[in-house]
């Protein structure tokens, strides 16, 4: 089982949502990061179950400790390693699905492909381990902001309700002002209402996760393989309950012509820029220097609180229903998950691409 991301920034996670606790281990941290510990906790208080009456009622603290690593305020160079304990299991939820399978979770996947499963809040396919990623991505962005490199990510859809205000037209300064993190105030109490009403029905919705980098130099991602673009929709794509990966113009340029769609040069005192941006910041696998922007569709969660046919491991026919406590809606809490997935690929690249230019 692959448990890791990353090649010259590697991380590595652990744990199960309703095993001890969840952690992560960084090798190739590189030394002399300032580490900001109420940051990192800010990080994980912004992704934590419980949070609003729009996410799952799941009441964890998400409180870290740093195991190693780090010396008088700054990382070392070693493995820097952080741990979360859990403290609000309530397995007994499960328990009706230790053999049978929700319909659209990971219950029949994982279960056909090791024949064991903690089926105890999903084990090791629950978001929770999205816990130790943003932990991880809060030490890769402070490294970024070491190198004046941002990231912002906001709820841009949730079902059907959507801001029509692109992210050159937005305030980032608004995104943490409501909990379901979209700048568009007015949007967003729309937002709120749909999901609260959604869950009300005992039922759940998707929605769409945008995010913009800014600040990054020209040059990170290969021309080859390894693409800037291809990386980051990885990073993505692997994010639980993730259906879509578009960066710039995205699927809507397909609709385009070359003539609408270039992005012209411009010499901007003596550097090189684009008039427009529908290259979302990437030119052949490799950053231009232009603002690097991306969305992230997610599904609707797949535990409803409603019954649905399904089967058990022996192929018999059973009605499951949720039970417990799961998000209706997963994007007020994936955009810190986004955010930290992108910093911590675009810290990657940027430790790998050091060494090609010296
Ligand atoms: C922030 C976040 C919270 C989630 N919360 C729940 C949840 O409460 N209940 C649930 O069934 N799925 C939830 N999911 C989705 C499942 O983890 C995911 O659907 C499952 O692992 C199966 O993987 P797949 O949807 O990528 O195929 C959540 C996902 C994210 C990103
Ligand atoms: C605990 C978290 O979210 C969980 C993600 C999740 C799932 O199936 O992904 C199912 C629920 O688990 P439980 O039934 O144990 O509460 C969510 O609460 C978390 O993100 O920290």
């Amino acid at each position: 089982m692959s448990n890791s991301f990353g090649s010259a920034f590697k991380i590595t996670t652990f744990g199960e949502s309703h095993g001890r606790g969840l952690g992560v281990t960084i090798d190739g941290c590189p030394a002399g990061i300032e580490v900001d510990m109420e940051f990192i906790q800010s990080e994980l208080t912004r992704r934590k179950p419980g949070q609003s009456k729009i996410t799952t009622q799941r009441k964890e603290p998400d409180e870290f400790e740093i195991l190693s690593g780090i010396f008088e305020g700054k990382t070392t160079g070693t493995p820097l390693s952080m741990v979360i304990f859990n403290t609000d299991q309530k397995s007994k939820d499960y328990s009706h699905i230790a053999d049978s399978f929700r319909p659209s979770h990971a219950d029949y996947t994982y279960q056909e492909k090791y024949g064991i499963r903690d089926y105890r809040g999903g084990g090791r396919s629950s978001a929770r381990e999205t816990a130790a990623r943003v932990a991880a991505g809060a030490i890769a962005k402070l490294a970024l902001k070491q190198l004046d490199i941002e990231i912002f990510g906001y709820v841009s859809q949730a079902g059907d309700i959507k801001t029509e205000k692109s992210h050159t037209e937005l305030d980032f300064s608004l995104t943490e002002s409501n909990i379901v993190r979209c700048p568009d105030t007015e949007v967003a109490n729309q937002m709120i209402e749909l999901i609260n009403n959604i869950r009300k029905q005992g039922d759940t919705i998707g929605g769409v996760v945008s995010c913009v980098i800014k600040g990054t130099p020209v040059g990170l991602g290969e021309p080859v393989f390894d693409k800037l673009h291809a990386r980051l929709g990885a990073a993505m794509l692997g994010i639980n309950a993730v259906k879509g990966f578009e960066y710039g113009s995205g699927f809507e340029g397909a609709k385009m012509k070359g003539s609408e769609h270039n992005d012209k040069f411009e010499n901007k005192d003596g550097k090189i820029k684009t008039l427009t941006n529908l290259s979302g910041g990437i030119q052949g696998g490799i950053s231009n220097g232009e603002d690097i922007y991306f969305n992230v569709a997610f599904k609707p969660v797949a535990t409803i609180m409603r019954d649905q046919d399904s089967v058990d491991k022996d192929g018999n026919t059973v009605t499951v229903s949720g039970k417990g406590r799961h998000d209706p809606c997963v994007v007020p809490r994936a955009v810190p998950i986004v955010e930290a997935m992108a910093a911590l690929t675009i810290l990657d690249f940027y430790l790998l691409n050091k060494t090609t230019k010296l």
